[in-house]
């Protein structure tokens, strides 16, 4: 019998043991130019899972992106979230069987590794019958990522602005999420992949003092374009501390950056790139959207058809990051 993400709870505030557990959870585009390791934004791509909970054992089954080349056992990045989840809510550790339909493109900076760390933590949440609890969600996916951006996004949805706490009883990854005003973004996705740990060893130890400052003054007003001054997305999104920086291992991204940005359009790296991003407010046009979009119709005057090799995607923004629905047992 299908149940939404709260019914069903025992006493306890544990749910009832559940059949099944399948997620949906979203692309997200981090950084967005100046806001580095800080800013999220969840997209309306996504990847679905569904768990199985029985057996002592794991089997993994992954149609789409990464099908020929993620491992398919212990090792796979939803398994050991799911297990990391099951382990911080002492909740006992079942076999089960992970299926995956993936669509966001991995190494490419739409936060493909994020989506599947907060979508593993967030199986776990269902498979131990705990209610989600987003803010936890947060601090559990900063600690397996190593950075908070990506996977606040993916948790919440919307715009979020990300940052660790230090000192604190429950120190880690936190996020604000506000509502971006009607903004909605192109990807221009590459063929080739940069893994994000590869593209932050590209980054110096230290930036200079007029950089540091420009930069901050930078993400501050892209805060005010995304949540209703959109006339300033372009100035607001210059950044200073990581796309220059990142562009021996993706040229043809930063060239295509300028380019779009010297006509006049709110282009970015996404992300630890290669995927560039444009920042608009959709100019009321309808156009076609890929499998597993969100439903929502978003066009650009003046942003180019993707170069040749690349791969176009228009996507408007996810309202509420990670979704989860448990099949419980009759
Ligand atoms: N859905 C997934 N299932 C299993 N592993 C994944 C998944 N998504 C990403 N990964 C792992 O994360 C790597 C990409 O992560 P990363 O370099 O951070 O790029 P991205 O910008 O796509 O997050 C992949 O090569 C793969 O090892
Ligand atoms: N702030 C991080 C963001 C990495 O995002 P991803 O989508 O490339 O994983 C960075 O810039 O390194």
């Amino acid at each position: 019998m299908p149940a939404a993400e709260m019914d069903g709870q025992e006493a306890d505030g544990r749910r009832r043991p559940c059949d099944q557990v399948r997620v949906r959870v979203p692309a997200t585009s981090a950084n967005l130019g100046p806001g580095f390791d800080a800013f999220g934004l969840a997209l309306t791509l996504y990847d679905d899972l569904v768990v199985t909970p029985g057996g002592s054992g794991i089997t993994v089954q992954v149609t789409g992106e990464g099908e020929n080349d993620v491992p398919l056992d212990e090792t796979h990045l939803v398994v050991r979230s799911i297990r990391a989840g099951l382990e911080a809510l002492d909740a006992p550790v079942p076999g089960f069987t992970l299926r995956c339909e993936n669509r966001i493109p991995h190494g490419r900076g739409l936060g493909s590794s994020s989506a599947a760390i907060v979508g593993g933590l967030a199986a776990a949440y269902a498979l131990a019958g705990v209610p989600l609890d987003r803010d936890r969600l947060v601090v559990l996916a900063n600690e397996l990522e190593g950075h908070p951006d990506n996977v606040a996004a993916a948790a919440l949805g919307g715009f979020t602005i990300a940052w660790t706490e230090s000192g604190v009883p429950n120190p880690g990854g936190r996020a604000i999420k506000l509502e971006p005003a009607g903004i909605a973004a192109i990807a221009y996705v590459p063929d080739n992949r940069v893994l994000t740990k590869e593209a932050r060893g590209l980054l110096p130890g230290v930036v200079s003092h007029t950089d540091a400052a420009a930069n901050a003054g930078k993400a501050a007003l892209l805060v005010a374009a995304l949540t209703g001054h959109p006339e300033l997305l372009l100035t607001a999104t210059e950044d200073l501390l990581h796309q220059e920086y990142r562009e021996p291992a993706m040229p043809e991204s930063l060239a295509l950056v300028h380019k779009l940005r010297g006509s006049g359009l709110a282009a970015i790296i996404s992300g630890a790139g290669p995927t560039v991003a444009v920042l608009a407010q959709p100019d009321g046009k309808t156009a076609g959207q890929g499998a597993g979009s969100g439903g929502r119709a978003v066009s650009f005057r003046g942003a180019p058809e993707a170069p040749d090799g690349w791969t176009r995607y228009e996507l408007g923004i996810d309202p509420v990051g990670v979704q989860v629905w448990s099949m419980e047992a009759g």
